[in-house]
């Protein structure tokens, strides 16, 4: 099983996507996504540079020490690039393992705990009412989860809508930082009136949630918590930005509203407060950026002695490897709670060939060996990186704000 070659995909079908694909002697590979939304190239170079001429000649079986070796070994320790970069060669070294072992990657972690996996859509729109339709027509789709989003009165762009009616929703949409403008006051006078729409026109049972995008401080998350607890959401996500986990003792100190958070976060560390303390219901930590397969189990594990249940993040800029191999982690887990999507482009769907099944709400896990996604390198080439920023948000006196 040694490890003869490694080398690093870059494919721009609609937007980019960096992956590393791992060659064993044997023929046998595996494919993980490196993918780092507007900072793609770093993690490419880091993982060229510092991380590929290391792998070459070691034995592909021996993922745990392989983790330890790029995670102790470099020093410089956590950081979205660095995890990045592990998580790509975790989460091919899984797909390598599996394949050998001629099991789709769920029984090598374990086997079912569950036969489908319940996930959630995007439902935006420029006012209450075009949410309401994009809830309707999610509805009728099958999903029983909806996110929901809507554009407030008095703000020009807001976090999470689409910029014309009917289009998909992309952060990463110019080539350098757009700048978006804030107010949180109005914002906050205007969200509980959506969630009130919705429980109005769809009842009680769908399960409703929302993304603040890290815009709040402690007490206004809070009030914001409080005003929408008639309303049962499914969860508040990102209300505050986290690298203060002590925030959450006063937000959880004031409202009943579940807490999911991690997008962002890439360490076991940045929950170790948030879990221990249960201060949150949800980790949001995608396999990509925590550390692949082998670090993401590990803070599931002390999740879930806590009651904390998964949510992974599931946007499009994270590529279907991603995706697929959470199908596999969220048919195992045993403290499931939910998994974004947001549907691939099919360009993106073709570059990437996969197993796993969209329907009625929910994804059904292939049984392919391995994590069950591929990609097709000749048309991988067709579509050239195209350097893309995220947004930049500014108070409406300027003041720059979280995003
Ligand atoms: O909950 C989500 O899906 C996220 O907040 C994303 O939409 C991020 O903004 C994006 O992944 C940044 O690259
Ligand atoms: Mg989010």
């Amino acid at each position: 099983m040694k490890i003869s070659d490694a080398y690093v995909i870059v494919t721009s079908p609609g937007r980019n996507f960096v992956t590393l694909k791992i060659v064993t002697e044997s023929g046998t590979y595996g494919i993980g996504d490196a993918t780092l939304n507007g900072r793609e190239m770093a993690v490419v170079a880091y993982l060229e540079e510092h991380v590929i001429p290391a792998l070459i000649g070691r034995d592909a079986s021996r993922i745990e020490d392989i983790w330890h070796y790029l995670y102790r070994g470099a020093y410089w320790r956590r950081g979205p690039v660095t995890m990045a970069a592990v998580s790509a060669v975790d989460l091919a070294l899984w797909d390598i393992k599996a394949k050998a072992a001629g099991m789709p990657l769920y029984q090598l972690l374990g086997g079912k705990s569950r036969e489908q996996v319940m996930t959630y859509a995007h439902c935006t729109g420029r006012d209450i009412e075009g949410c309401l339709a994009e809830v309707e027509k999610h509805v009728k789709l099958g999903y029983r989860a909806v996110r929901v989003q809507a554009g407030v009165p008095g703000i020009p762009t807001i976090y999470g809508v689409a910029k014309r009616e009917g289009e998909r929703y992309e952060p990463a949409d110019a080539e350098l930082p757009a700048e978006h403008v804030w107010s949180t006051e109005k914002y906050l006078n205007h969200v509980p009136k959506l969630f009130a729409a919705v429980r109005e026109r769809f009842g009680d049972e769908l399960h409703v949630l929302h993304d603040v995008h890290h815009r709040l401080t402690p007490i206004e998350a809070a009030r914001l918590g409080k005003a929408v607890e008639p309303y049962h959401l499914f969860w508040l996500e990102d209300c505050v930005p986290a690298e203060n986990q002590e925030s959450f003792r006063l937000i959880r100190q004031h409202t009943t509203t579940p807490l999911a958070v991690g997008e962002v976060f890439n360490s076991i560390h940045d929950y170790r407060e948030l879990i221990e303390n249960q201060w949150i219901d949800y980790i949001r930590t995608p396999l990509s950026h925590g550390g692949g397969i082998t670090h993401m189990r590990r803070i599931a594990d002390l999740a879930g002695l806590y009651h904390v249940r998964t949510g992974f993040h599931g946007p499009t800029d994270l590529s279907p490897v991603c995706l697929g191999a959470a199908v596999h982690f969220d048919t195992w887990v045993p403290n499931f709670g939910i998994q974004e999507h947001m549907p691939h482009t099919p360009e993106t769907d073709a570059v990437f060939p996969h197993d796993y099944r969209f329907e009625d709400g929910h994804f059904l896990v292939g049984e392919a060996p391995g994590h069950g996604v591929d990609i097709d390198e000749a048309m991988a080439k067709q579509h050239p990186y195209k350097r893309a920023s995220l947004p930049v948000n500014r108070l409406e006196d300027g003041t720059l704000w979280h995003w």
